[in-house]
């Protein structure tokens, strides 16, 4: 399966299949004829998949590979890996290729984005979260206070998504990745999230054609609005429905303590929550934390966090307008909106969610 995404600097296509990885080398050689390839990794990807990729290609990549987690998503993995681009002489016409979940994309496609002041790269993502990460140019490093911090929008010549690959990932990750998948049912398709409720009773048995259609079906979606918003003037904030409290959950428990998936869960509930002040609509909260619970997810706020500290992170946040958080909010179920939220309702919202765990 093919989908087509077209913005303002760039149209490239995502392939979706299964068994893709294989044929993946002579893919990249023919989309993007190159002076040199360097793939980058990392260890749980490269120990599985890499020898498969590299024999891939018609001659040898350059290969790098990262600690697998958050904290590879950091100024100084960035500063080896661009030295490693300067070691091996890569030049304009060199192409990158990032091979693994949405670190080693960020990461990577950071690295693409700024090296000799951009150079193409060809994302393969390999985890289910990898569907978001993988479309739409979003790229950069974590500062040890916020996520996401130092990047640019740099993307892709193009996305191998081979779900395959899929088999081997956690069951945790798992629940990291769909939950960013049920958030474009939230934001953007009510019918997306009412074929998700009923194709996805348990993450461990989605049949092979199901996970292929949920995989293009979400970066599709993704997509319409890359398409329509590729810097984030608009509507694009809606894809960063639940993230103004997930980030600050990451960045306040250290990064690699939770996934980002699994702090979007608990920040989607928070938004819900949010929502529900503002609006009449039925949104049907119970029903989302029925499904997730059933899920295994835990949507409370990890305990021992600070709802002060917790606000304070908020603040860092990239929507804040003059020092005033930006929440991204449901009008109903499929329909989002961002809002200026008084930061005592915030801390209100907070302390009560923080409260009931004790
Ligand atoms: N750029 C964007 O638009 C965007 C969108 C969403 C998330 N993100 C970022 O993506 C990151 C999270 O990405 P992620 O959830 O893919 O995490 P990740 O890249 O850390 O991968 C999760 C774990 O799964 C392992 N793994 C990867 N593929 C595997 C496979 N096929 N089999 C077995 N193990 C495998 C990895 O080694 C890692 O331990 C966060 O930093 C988040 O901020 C970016
Ligand atoms: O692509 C986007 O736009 C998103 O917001 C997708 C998010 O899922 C993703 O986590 C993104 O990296 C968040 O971006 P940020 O600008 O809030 O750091
Ligand atoms: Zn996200």
């Amino acid at each position: 399966m093919f989908v087509d995404i077209h913005t303002s600097s760039k149209q490239y296509k995502a392939e979706v299949g299964s068994g893709i990885l294989r044929e993946a080398g002579k893919t990249i050689e023919a989309l993007a004829p190159a002076s040199s390839y360097l793939i980058v990794s990392d260890e749980n990807v490269a120990n599985r998949y890499l020898d498969v990729l590299v024999s891939s290609f018609s001659k040898e990549p350059h290969t790098f590979v990262v600690k697998a987690g958050e904290q590879s998503k950091s100024f100084h993995v960035y500063e080896q890996l661009a030295a490693f681009c300067l070691e091996k002489q890569l030049d304009r016409q060199s192409v990158i290729i990032a091979f693994g979940g949405g670190v080693v994309g960020d990461l990577a496609g950071f690295v693409a984005g700024t090296y000799m002041r951009g150079v193409r790269f060809i994302q393969v993502p390999t985890t289910l979260l990898a569907h978001d990460s993988s479309v739409g140019g979003k790229v950069a490093v974590n500062l040890p206070a916020a996520k996401n911090m130092i990047g640019v929008f740099h993307q892709p010549e193009a996305v191998l998504f081979d779900t395959e690959l899929l088999a081997t990932l956690p069951e945790h990750e798992w629940r990291s990745g769909f939950a960013e998948i049920v958030k474009l049912g939230f934001i953007a398709d009510a019918s997306f999230l009412a074929w998700l409720r009923e194709t996805v009773p348990a993450l461990t048995s989605i049949k092979a054609d199901n996970l292929q259609k949920m995989v293009a079906k979400a970066i599709a979606i993704k997509a319409d609005i890359v398409g329509k918003d590729e810097k984030e003037h608009g509507i694009r904030a809606h894809l960063n429905f639940g993230h103004t409290l997930a980030h600050a959950i990451e960045a306040e428990l250290g990064y690699g303590k939770i996934t980002h998936g699994e702090a979007v869960a608990i920040g989607m509930r928070f938004a819900f929550r949010l929502s529900l002040r503002f609006t009449k609509e039925d949104l049907r909260l119970a029903d989302y934390e029925e499904w997730f619970s059933a899920l295994g997810y835990d949507l409370r706020l990890p305990a021992g966090l600070s709802a002060q500290r917790l606000l304070a992170r908020m603040k860092s946040d990239k929507k804040t307008n003059a020092g005033k958080i930006v929440m991204v909010l449901l009008a109903q179920l499929g329909a989002a909106y961002t809002k200026t939220v008084d930061e005592h309702l915030l801390l209100e919202l907070l302390e009560e969610e923080l409260g009931g765990r004790s």
